[in-house]
């Protein structure tokens, strides 16, 4: 059966650790891979890191640019090097690819995010491998995705994909860092997202030399699809070939299980597409009713609001440790959520002098992180 299939491969296996060059039989291999897969009639994108990476080896930078020009500036002299690669490996196995370049911005206007959405499934359609990354050298720092195994689930979402691959330098992921703990545990199987809450992994720090954001930012992307329905596997870039295997059933790497019921499409656009505007503290009861209930957020159970926002934003929802429980688009803003918090709804036109909506957030735009 076809499968649409999101592969992103980072820095790490991209480049090799000792002298930052191309690891050319890694990407060659992806590509044969990648190739033999859409020979199976599966849907393949490919989310590539590598700008910066590849900019720094061409002009002779031996670490990772700090201020945002310059890495701006690097990326983008990596930008066209890199697909210049993919065009030549993925040309010699005729299969076409893309360059698909994406900020944030590209997927908070619903608009722009179902257009990107049909210009994928056009690619696909048409047997184009499409190859992301983030836009870095037009990105600003309020509008970026900040890391390619963010974009990677988020294009995964957007696309409703099967499977999510995220290839790193390691062989799957463990209870430490095994780096800097060498008898941290490995772990193969996720099946909930409970599971991997209780699991409480410790992930250090960055991560590898040129690598954004190590296995944090992997593990926020396993969630972003598994609650897509999406089967999310970290396992190791050095192995492109593994990708078959898993996908006939082994179990190579660390397997993430979906959520059996998926979050819906809109609501994984509120949840994950729109970057929050502020945040609400809730009080108990409203976490109860928000949580458990599956119920709308009165003003009444709101403790405290953080930020400025428009009515129709999106705010994240806390606990009184400012943890983050739901996200959701407010029906009031800001300045009007000051007054009402923590007051009863009849109070709410007194309050403000006109008649409002009943609730500050409808549970049909309300979404449980
Ligand atoms: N719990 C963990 N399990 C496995 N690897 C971890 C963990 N915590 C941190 N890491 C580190 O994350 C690194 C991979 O992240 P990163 O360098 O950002 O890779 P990539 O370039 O593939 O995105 C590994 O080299 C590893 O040292
Ligand atoms: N967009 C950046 C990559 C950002 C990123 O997440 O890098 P990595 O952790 O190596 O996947 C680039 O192309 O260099």
């Amino acid at each position: 059966m076809t499968k649409t299939i999101v592969v992103k491969i980072g820095t790490s296996s991209l480049t090799q650790p000792e002298t930052g060059q191309l690891a050319l039989s890694s990407i060659a291999t992806l590509a044969e891979t990648l190739c033999d897969l859409r020979r199976k009639g599966h849907r393949v994108i490919l989310v590539s890191s590598g700008a910066v990476g590849v900019g720094c080896a061409r002009l002779g930078l031996t670490e990772r640019p700090k201020t945002i020009a310059l890495k701006q500036a690097v990326a983008a002299v990596g930008q066209g090097r890199l697909m210049r690669i993919y065009d030549d490996l993925f040309s010699i196995l005729q299969q076409p690819i893309a360059q698909v370049l994406l900020t944030r911005a590209d997927l908070v206007q619903r608009s722009r995010y179902l257009n990107a959405n049909n210009t994928f499934q056009e690619l696909l359609g048409l047997g184009v491998i499409p190859i992301v990354n983030e836009n870095d050298t037009v990105a600003v720092e309020e509008l970026k995705f900040g890391d390619n195994d963010t974009l990677s689930a988020l294009v995964a979402s957007l696309v409703e994909a099967d499977w999510l691959f995220l290839l790193t330098d390691v062989d799957r992921l463990y209870s430490a860092d095994p780096r800097s703990v060498p008898d941290a545990k490995p772990i193969s199987l996720v099946s909930s997202m409970q599971e991997l809450t209780d699991l409480q992994i410790q992930t250090g720090g960055q991560g590898s030399q040129w690598g954004t954001g190590g296995m944090m930012t992997k593990i926020s992307a396993a969630r972003i699809a598994i609650a897509a329905g999406i089967r999310t596997v970290i396992t190791q870039g050095q192995f492109p070939r593994n990708i078959e295997k898993i996908i006939q059933g082994e179990l190579i790497g660390t397997h993430f299980a979906p959520q059996p019921e998926p979050t819906s499409a809109r609501k994984r656009w509120i949840a994950y597409g729109l970057i929050p505007g502020g945040k609400l503290y809730l009080d108990k009861g409203a976490i109860a009713a928000v949580v458990k209930a599956g119920k709308s957020l009165l003003a009444a159970g709101i403790k405290a609001v953080e930020g400025e926002f428009d009515n129709q934003e999106a705010v994240q929802l806390c606990d009184s440790n400012g943890d983050e429980i739901a996200r959701g688009l407010v029906n009031y803003n800001s300045e009007e959520l000051q007054k009402i918090c923590g007051r009863h709804s009849r109070e709410i036109p007194s309050i403000l002098g006109y008649e409002g909506a009943d609730t500050v957030i409808h549970r049909d735009n309300l979404v449980l992180i």
